[in-house]
């Protein structure tokens, strides 16, 4: 069992670390999807409420109530998966909810590239509501709110997000099939051997 969470600035590649997931059968719960959920519980359109529910959440059930609502997701996927990516991850209160419930399983990736390219990339990617008003320093500084700074200190993996998509890709296959299985049985006893 693994749970792979990845954090990063925004534009550094987190959601093509989802495609890339998602191309690979392995389930992939999206932090904000509760929230668009949440939105839809309480009859509001998540479009416009997205953000003032997140807000919401987490002042009515504490800094981790979105962090709190993914386990069951997580866990249910875990029934048939071995692997599961966790996209969305902005604080380092969430980051130890997730160390928590699943232990040595979790392992936190952070992808980064530098300033200029993730703003190039925001622009040429098209998503409805990157380009009117807040510009990415903005953006940065609002996550940087929130408590990514520490999220992104907590990573136990790096994964560079500079050269060709391609590149990317395959780092990104990588991560999510190599095999962590338990030490061997006779561990230990090779160790008391030498
Ligand atoms: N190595 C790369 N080469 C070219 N384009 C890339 C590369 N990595 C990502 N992109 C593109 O850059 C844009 C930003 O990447 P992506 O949407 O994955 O970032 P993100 O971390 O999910 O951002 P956000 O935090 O805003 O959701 C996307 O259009 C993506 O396809």
């Amino acid at each position: 069992m693994r749970v792979i969470g990845t954090v990063g600035m925004p534009g550094s590649g987190k959601s093509e670390a989802a495609a890339v997931a998602e191309e690979l059968g392995v389930p992939v719960v999206i932090m904000g999807d509760v929230i668009r959920q949440e939105c839809r519980d309480r009859g509001l359109d998540p479009a416009e409420h997205h953000g003032r529910i997140a807000q919401a959440l987490r002042e009515e059930n504490g800094p981790g109530a979105i962090a709190e609502r993914s386990l069951p997701i997580i866990r249910d996927h875990l029934e048939d998966s071995d692997v599961v990516l966790v996209d969305g991850i902005r604080s380092g209160v969430e980051v130890e909810q997730f160390r928590e419930a699943f232990d040595g399983a979790f392992t936190l990736v952070e992808v980064y590239a530098p300033y200029d390219l993730r703003r190039e990339r925001i622009e040429g990617r098209g998503r409805p509501g990157d380009v009117e008003g807040e510009t990415l320093a903005e953006r940065e500084e609002r996550e940087r709110g929130f408590g990514m700074d520490e999220a992104i200190e907590a990573a136990d993996v790096r994964v560079e997000n500079a050269g060709s998509l391609e590149e990317f890709h395959e780092r990104v296959t990588e991560l999510l099939t190599e095999e962590v299985g338990d030490p061997p049985a006779d561990a230990e006893a090779e160790v008391g051997e030498s």
